[in-house]
C-alpha cells in the first residue's frame, strides 16, 4: 500500500499479517449465536450513538475510509478517470474548506484488471491506492492457475490492493484446508501488495460458515476480510458485520495481528455509514477507524454525504466536530 500524505491517515500502519498454521480445533470451536446476534443487530439502526455536533466528523471519517467503486461491464477510461478525480476531491472543495478539511481523499479506488493503469495514472502524486477485484470476480470459479496469473497480472498493472473471491464450495461443503490452501497461495500471488479475501457471505448460508471462513482466511494471511462482491443478492448486512469482526477480534486477541474490515455492496446512505462505524468502535475500538484497517466497498455512498455536509455546513455547522477527529 503506498504511503498516504493527508493529514486524516494513521501514524502507524499495521504490520502485514503472515497468517498462522490451519488450526482445526479453533476453526471446529466456532460458534455463532444465530438469535444473539440478530437481536443485537436489529437494535442498531434506531441508536442515536453519533451526536448530531459530531456527525460531520464521523461523516468525514467515512470518506477516508471509502474504497470509491465502479465495477461495471461497461466500464470506460473515462469513467475511471472521473472516479479518480471524485477520489481526490471527494466533495465540494468550499465545503471542504468550510469543515478545514483540504486534502481529504478517499480510502482507494476500486476497479477491474483492465482499468488499473488508467486508474494508477489518474491517481499519480495523490497517495491514493488503487484496489483490483481479481481471481475470476465475482463467482471465482475460472481455472486456480488463472486466478493466479490474474492476481500477479494485476500487481504488475501497478495495483496496490487485491480483492480476491474465495470458492464459495470450500466453506459450503466444509473444507477448510482447501479454503486456507487457496487462500495462502492468492495471498503468496500478491507479494506487497495488500490482500482483501472477499467471502460472498450472502452464498455461505450460515453464520457460523461466515466465522470460520473469516477466520480461516485471516490465519491463511489475508489483510483484510470483506462481505461481499456486491453482486450477490444479499450483499453486507449488520448480522455479518457482527460476525466478522468479533471473528477479527478473536483472530487479534491470539495472535498479536489486526485485520481489517470492508463491508461492501448495498451501503449508500450516510446513516447506514454511521452505523457501521459506531459498530466498529464499539467493537474493535478506534483503531480499527482508520483506512488502514477498514473500509466501505461502495459505488454510491460518497454522493449522498456530500449531500449530508452540504446541509450541515450551510446550516447548523460546529466547531466541535474536530473534537471527534482526535
Ligand atoms: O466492493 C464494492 C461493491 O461492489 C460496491 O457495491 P455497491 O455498488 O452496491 O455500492
Amino acid at each position: 500500500m503506498q504511503t498516504q500524505t493527508t493529514t486524516h491517515l494513521p501514524q502507524v500502519i499495521e504490520p502485514r499479517n503472515p497468517g498462522i498454521d490451519l488450526d482445526m480445533q479453533w476453526v471446529r470451536a466456532v460458534q455463532a449465536n444465530t438469535s444473539a446476534i440478530e437481536r443485537r443487530a436489529a437494535t442498531l439502526p434506531g441508536r442515536r450513538s453519533v451526536k448530531k455536533d459530531y456527525q460531520a466528523a464521523w461523516l468525514l471519517r467515512a470518506i477516508s475510509c471509502v474504497d470509491l467503486t465502479t465495477l461495471s461491464g461497461d466500464d470506460t477510461a473515462e469513467r475511471v478517470r472521473r472516479l479518480c478525480a471524485k477520489g481526490r476531491q471527494p466533495v465540494r472543495a468550499d465545503i471542504l474548506s468550510a469543515l478545514d478539511m483540504q486534502g481529504l481523499t478517499v480510502g482507494a479506488i476500486c476497479v477491474y484488471h483492465d482499468m488499473i493503469e488508467t486508474a494508477v495514472a489518474s491517481l499519480q502524486g495523490s497517495g491514493i491506492p488503487v484496489a483490483a477485484v481479481s481471481t475470476g470476480f465475482p463467482a471465482g470459479l475460472s481455472p486456480f492457475h488463472l486466478r493466479l496469473a490474474e492476481i500477479g497480472e494485476s500487481v504488475a498493472a501497478g495495483a496496490d490492493e487485491i480483492d480476491i473471491v474465495i470458492s464459495r464450495r470450500h466453506v459450503l461443503s466444509g473444507n477448510w484446508q482447501a479454503l486456507y490452501d487457496e487462500m495462502r497461495a492468492f495471498r503468496h500471488a500478491c507479494g506487497e501488495a495488500h490482500v482483501k479475501a472477499i467471502l460472498a457471505t450472502g452464498e455461505l448460508g450460515t453464520l457460523r460458515n461466515v466465522a470460520r471462513a473469516s477466520l480461516v482466511c485471516m490465519m491463511a494471511g489475508a489483510d483484510f476480510i470483506k462481505t461481499s462482491t456486491g453482486k450477490e443478492s444479499e450483499n453486507a448486512t449488520l448480522p455479518v458485520t457482527l460476525v466478522m469482526i468479533r471473528a477479527i477480534r478473536e483472530y487479534y486477541d491470539r495472535t498479536g495481528f489486526r485485520i481489517g474490515y470492508k463491508p461492501a455492496g448495498g451501503i449508500s446512505k450516510s446513516k447506514d455509514a454511521l452505523v457501521y462505524l459506531t459498530l466498529i468502535k464499539d467493537e474493535l475500538g478506534d483503531r480499527w477507524l482508520q483506512p488502514d484497517l477498514f473500509r466501505f466497498g461502495a459505488s454510491s455512498l460518497l454522493g449522498d454525504i456530500e449531500r449530508q455536509l452540504e446541509h450541515y455546513v450551510t446550516g447548523t455547522y460546529s466547531a466541535s466536530y474536530r473534537h471527534a477527529m482526535g
